[in-house]
Order: structure tokens, then C-alpha cells, then sequence
């Protein structure tokens, strides 16, 4: 298999060029500045072709992310999150292969009580959420062969996220921190969604013609939290690795205001995914302690003991 994957430094296309390396699989990344998701689509799709000789699947794992600066320049977020996917995914058409898009539970306005189905109503309640929708929109305008993941609340070794940024201000000296515990939803480490697109890839691969492998998908780590409990978390990790954590404060979205509102309930069923492509997260709290692991150095390792 040779997989083609937008983005350069991101979360996912970094962890995707872990695992794929580690698999034997052949990865070609593709980023700024040869590929500008805000220049014109046919820019795009050009761009797309050209650097995919000989693969087999593309990954659009590349987005606009920053959910508050979304609020302040929704026309670059359109631009690279509606058009700019959907010109990526007309570059698969174009070269006869399948697109796997990356989405977000953000399409959703958090107001339902349970996890969100593939088949609910999407309504997001923020500029980035928005122009996920409209990203999701043209992939499914552009052909049939589309796996769309929606996934949620990622964090990784890589990039920029909530663990790193936790841990972050807690060595910096914060004590205690206020987070909201208003917001539910599903942690979901960037190497699970690295191993799970590399098994759907492979499917796809063996079952080209098979319908029911095709369409949108939810996935999430396994189980629950919400922000607090998952800074909580974070920092008994931290602790029990020999780094310094910080207290929790848990508060009310209504204390911490932001540019883009958030949805309240996050939380992705993803039965879907597991029944058709066989694919089932870990719990989140397995996947943060693996994330925990590499991101914060045993005092054990430190001293060169076993
Ligand atoms: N992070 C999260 O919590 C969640 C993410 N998602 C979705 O998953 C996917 C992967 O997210 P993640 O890996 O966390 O994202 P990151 O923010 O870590 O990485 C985004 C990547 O997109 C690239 N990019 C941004 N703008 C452009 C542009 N105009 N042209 C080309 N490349 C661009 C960045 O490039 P550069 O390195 O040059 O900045 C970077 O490589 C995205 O589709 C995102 O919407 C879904 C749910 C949650
Ligand atoms: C740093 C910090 C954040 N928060 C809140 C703000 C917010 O409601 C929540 C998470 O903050 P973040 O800014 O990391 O989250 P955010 O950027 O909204 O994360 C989202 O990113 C996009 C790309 C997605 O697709 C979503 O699935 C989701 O992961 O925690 C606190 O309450 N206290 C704090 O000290």
C-alpha cells in the first residue's frame, strides 16, 4: 500500500507516519507550501495529483483547527476546511482511489442527552464546526468512495493539544487550574486514529467494491469525561511518572469565555465503525497513560535503571 496524507507537522499525519513507517508502509506527506488548502481548488487538486503517483488511498488529515481564531477569519477556514476538502477529494476521484477525511464531533451542537449517531442532525454552533460540515459536504459531492471519520478531543505526543498544553502550564508553575467540567466527550489519541486508518485503508484496499465499508463513521476513544476530569487525569499520570501536575478547579463554561462556543456533549457512538470495518478504540485513559509514557521521561529512564 501507498498512502498519500495532506498535512506536514499535524497530529494525525505525524502519527500516521509513525505507524505506516513502522507497518512497511510507504507514506507521502503532503503540506505547506506545496499544498495550500486556501488556494484555489483546482490549485489544490493539482497539487493533490502530482504527489500521488502509485498510491492506492488518500488520507485528508491537513484542516484549519484553531477553533477560537476560526470566529475571527471564518473566510480562511471555509476556504481550506469546505473547498479546499473537497478539492482534495476530487484529486482521488480524479486518480481512481478512495479519500479518507478526517471530521469532528464539533459538526454536532452538543444538545442531545446520549452519544451522537452518524445519522443525527448536524447543527455546529462555531465557525470551525461549520466549515467541517461544509468540508464533509463536498467529500460526499465529490464521489462515492469516501470514508469520513468524525473523531474528537485529540491529543498525541505531536503538535499542539490539551495534554501537552496542561502538562505545559502545570511545569511552568501553575498550581491550579480552572477548567470547565460542562463539555462531555471522548479523548482520542492521534496514534489510535494512525493504527485505525491504516486498518481501514487496508480494507478498503481488499474490499474495493464493497458499499457498506463507504460513508461517514464516528471515531472516538472508548468511555467518557469531560475536561476536568480529564485534566485530572493528565496530572495523576504526570504525578505517577515523577512530573509535577496541578490542582483542578472544576468550573462552568459560563467562567471560562471563549471566541467560539463549544458543544456541551461531545460524546460519539461509534457501533458503526466497529460493526463495518472492525475497528474499536482503547479506553481513553489506556491511551493517554501510552501518550503519558512518551511524553514525560520516568525518572527510572532518566537515571539509566530499567
Ligand atoms: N485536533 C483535534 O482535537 C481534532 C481534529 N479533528 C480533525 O482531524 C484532522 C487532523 O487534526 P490534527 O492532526 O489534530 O490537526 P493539527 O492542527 O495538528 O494539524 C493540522 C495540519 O493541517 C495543516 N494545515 C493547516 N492549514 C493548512 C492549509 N491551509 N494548507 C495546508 N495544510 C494546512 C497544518 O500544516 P502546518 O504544519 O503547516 O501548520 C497541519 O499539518 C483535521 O481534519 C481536524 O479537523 C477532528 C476532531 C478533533
Ligand atoms: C487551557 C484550558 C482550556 N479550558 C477549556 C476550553 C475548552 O472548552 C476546553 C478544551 O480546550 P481546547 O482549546 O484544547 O479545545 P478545542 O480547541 O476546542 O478542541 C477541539 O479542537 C477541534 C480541532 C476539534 O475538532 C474538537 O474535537 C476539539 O478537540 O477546555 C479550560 O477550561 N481551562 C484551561 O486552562
Amino acid at each position: 500500500m501507498r498512502m498519500l496524507v495532506t498535512g506536514r507537522e499535524g497530529q494525525v499525519v505525524t502519527a500516521l507516519r509513525e505507524r505506516a513507517e513502522r507497518a512497511g508502509i510507504e507514506i507521502v506527506t503532503l503540506g505547506r507550501p506545496d499544498l495550500d488548502l486556501t488556494a484555489s481548488p483546482e490549485a489544490v487538486t493539482a497539487a493533490v495529483v502530482k504527489a500521488s503517483a502509485g498510491v492506492s488511498v488518500i488520507v485528508s488529515a491537513a484542516a484549519y483547527t484553531a477553533v477560537d481564531k476560526a470566529e475571527a477569519e471564518p473566510d480562511v477556514a471555509m476556504a481550506a476546511n469546505g473547498r479546499g476538502a473537497g478539492a482534495v477529494a476530487r484529486a482521488a476521484v480524479d486518480l481512481g482511489v478512495p479519500v479518507i477525511h478526517l471530521s469532528t464531533d464539533y459538526v454536532f451542537d452538543g444538545e442531545k442527552n446520549g452519544a451522537w449517531l452518524e445519522t443525527d442532525a448536524t447543527n455546529p454552533i462555531g465557525v470551525y464546526g461549520r466549515s467541517k460540515l461544509a468540508g464533509e459536504d463536498a467529500v460526499r459531492a465529490a464521489g462515492p468512495r469516501h470514508v469520513i471519520l468524525r473523531t474528537a478531543w485529540v491529543y498525541s505526543p505531536f503538535g499542539q493539544n490539551f495534554v501537552k498544553t496542561m502538562l505545559r502550564l502545570a511545569a511552568a508553575g501553575r498550581d491550579s487550574l480552572n477548567v470547565v467540567a460542562d463539555q462531555t466527550g471522548s479523548p482520542t489519541s492521534a496514534l489510535d486514529i494512525a493504527d485505525a486508518i491504516l486498518t481501514i485503508a487496508a480494507t478498503l484496499e481488499a474490499e474495493p467494491g464493497d458499499e457498506a465499508l463507504y460513508g461517514t463513521f464516528h471515531l472516538a476513544g472508548t468511555g467518557q469525561t469531560n475536561w476536568a476530569d480529564f485534566a485530572r487525569a493528565i496530572f495523576e499520570g504526570a504525578r505517577a511518572r515523577g512530573s509535577v501536575g496541578a490542582d483542578v478547579v472544576s468550573i462552568p463554561t459560563s467562567q471560562y469565555p471563549t471566541p467560539a462556543a463549544r458543544p456541551k456533549n461531545s460524546v460519539l457512538s461509534t457501533t458503526r465503525l466497529s460493526e463495518r470495518h472492525h475497528v474499536k478504540l482503547p479506553s481513553w485513559q489506556t491511551s493517554l497513560a501510552t501518550v503519558l509514557d512518551r511524553l514525560i521521561e520516568a525518572p527510572s529512564r532518566a537515571d539509566g535503571k530499567k
